[in-house]
């Protein structure tokens, strides 16, 4: 492709080839389009020179960076400009492609429309903190949301391979980089909002204005805007949504579009009742446990039917969904007889709701075992405690990936919130205490690191899996 074809005003520069587009110097090649952003870590303005040496023809930066030897595509926004331009390059995408944010539930939500979908015999993908998924395969980036050349070119590669519907998790982090700009999003959802990333953010309103950019900006503009309307931050979402003229789906007990008249838990998973816009009643067994499953059920519905899907045979396919690794996923029985979960629940919400998911099935006592992540929001930390030590029964404090922070300094903070809770470092330890501990009418639930596939200790990642950890202790 011309350069002249991804910019307009390309001048005489117009001739040149792109090859391809980079955020890294180090991943530069002759006639690649270089995007120097200012980081949390570094400024990569500083390597434009590195990356005209390595044949960079064109570099997108802020109009004050200097650029010599290359066309300097000048922008005071050069992520989003970035991002635009690297779309045209990489286009087509999936005709159709959705959106999902929100603190807890986005993972979930994607899986679920992704197999939604597929149900309904298309050729589906997802891209999240799972990897990127299709039917085949799953394929591990390692971020939520990835970079945005990941992210493009995955996106692009998807739909060669002839994926025709993609769902993808829009983080916060993500978001307020810039990292899925360019691409049609046909319809976006809004799961809930509560305390994560802090660090990142600095606080509560700029966290969730970070969010809020998936419906003032990404969305397209005749665009569905779903919204699960029983979260105290919904009725911002679609006042804003409204304001911009996007069709509205509310979802929920509150919910006009997919009202939840009714929630009975079964023994594996719940009877649902779900009331449409036409006043009728549906009834459907989703062979998943907890109010939070139930919740993104439906909005990855509402998703499916926001993009053509039928409404019948979507809340049909509800009784067929497979669970989502890491979610409340039953790893392993004792031999006492309790059952171990694992799930992936690292804020105080999301601890919440696992433990209020699980609590209807247990007879006897909840044991949880968890811990905090290093090198991430410092203030879930004591609330994460406080959720353990009133929801739980009988709590072991562990360690989660203490990254470049002190392990045992990241327990005082847990333990601060989670008073009389047992104290154990060590996570395979933590899990066997708890599995030897736990009679047969007790639940042991593992959260925090749901799917992962490592723990991350300094700068290594040493193997470690919660499900095969509890398997082996339970053995
Ligand atoms: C805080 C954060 O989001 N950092 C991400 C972000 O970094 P940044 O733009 O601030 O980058 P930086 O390291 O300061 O560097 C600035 C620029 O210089 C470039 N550079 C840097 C060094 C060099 O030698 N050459 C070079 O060109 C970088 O590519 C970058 O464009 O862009 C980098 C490149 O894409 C990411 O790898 C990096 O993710 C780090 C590793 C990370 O841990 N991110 C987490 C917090 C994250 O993004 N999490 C979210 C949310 C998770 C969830 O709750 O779901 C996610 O979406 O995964
Ligand atoms: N709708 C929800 N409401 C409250 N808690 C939820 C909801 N969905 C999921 N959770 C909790 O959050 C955990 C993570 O869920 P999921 O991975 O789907 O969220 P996520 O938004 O993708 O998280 P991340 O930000 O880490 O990518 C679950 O294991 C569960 O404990
Ligand atoms: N996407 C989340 C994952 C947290 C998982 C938890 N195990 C932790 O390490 O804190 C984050 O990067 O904050
Ligand atoms: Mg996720």
């Amino acid at each position: 492709m011309k350069l002249s074809a991804v910019i307009d005003q390309a001048g005489e520069a117009g001739d040149a080839t792109v090859t391809g587009f980079a955020i890294d110097h180090r991943k530069v090649a002759p006639g690649t389009i270089f995007g120097a952003f200012e980081g949390a870590r570094v400024n990569g303005e500083d390597f434009i020179p590195a990356a005209i040496e390595a044949g960079a023809v064109a570099v997108v930066a802020r109009p004050e960076a200097r650029v010599e030897g290359a066309l300097h595509i000048a922008d005071h926004s050069p992520r989003e400009c970035f991002a635009k331009l690297a779309a045209r390059f990489f286009a087509p995408f999936p005709q159709a492609t959705v959106a999902v944010t929100g603190t807890n539930g986005k993972t979930s939500t994607v899986e679920m429309t992704r197999q939604l979908w597929r149900m309904a015999g298309h050729h589906a993908a997802s891209v999240g903190t799972l990897g990127v998924t299709t039917a085949d395969e799953r394929v591990v980036t390692g971020l939520t949301t990835p970079d945005v050349v990941t992210f493009l070119s995955n996106a692009a590669g998807l739909a060669r391979e002839g994926v025709t519907h993609l769902a993808f998790e829009a983080s916060s982090h993500g978001l307020s980089q810039y990292r899925t700009e360019g691409l049609r999003v046909a319809a976006a959802a809004f799961t809930n909002l509560s305390r994560d990333h802090l660090d990142y953010h600095g606080d509560m309103a700029a966290y969730f204005t970070a969010k809020l950019r998936l419906f003032s900006e990404v969305l397209s503009p005749d665009g569905v805007a779903v919204v699960w309307a029983d979260d105290p931050q919904s009725e911002r979402v679609i006042d804003l949504a409204r304001e911009r003229g996007n069709r509205v789906m509310a979802v929920g007990e509150h919910g006009d579009d997919l009202r939840l008249v009714s929630r009975a838990p079964t023994l594996l998973g719940q009877g649902l009742v779900i009331a449409t816009a036409d006043g009728a009643e549906h009834r459907v067994n989703l062979p998943l446990i907890g109010g939070y499953q139930a919740a993104n059920a439906l909005v990855a519905a509402a998703l499916v039917i926001a993009t053509g899907g039928d409404l019948e045979a979507t809340i049909k396919g509800l009784a067929r969904l497979q669970p989502v690794r890491g979610r409340l996923e039953r790893a392993a029985i004792a031999k006492s007889g309790a059952p171990i979960y694992v799930d992936y629940a690292h804020t105080p919400d999301a601890l919440e709701a696992a433990i209020a998911a699980l609590r209807p099935h247990v007879a006897g006592r909840l044991i949880l075992v968890f811990g905090a992540g290093g090198d991430r929001d410092r203030g879930k930390r004591v609330p994460m405690g406080r959720v353990a030590a009133i929801e739980a029964d009988v709590v072991i404090v562990t360690d989660d990936n203490p990254r470049g922070e002190d392990a045992a300094a990241i327990r005082r903070d847990v333990l601060e919130g989670a008073v009389g809770a047992t104290e154990i470092g060590d996570r395979r330890a933590a899990i066997a205490h708890a599995v030897e501990i736990a009679r047969a009418d007790d639940i042991v639930l593992i959260a925090g690191k749901g799917h992962e596939q490592g723990q991350i200790v300094g700068d290594m990642v040493l193997p470690f899996d919660d499900v095969a950890v509890a398997r082996e202790v339970a053995a």
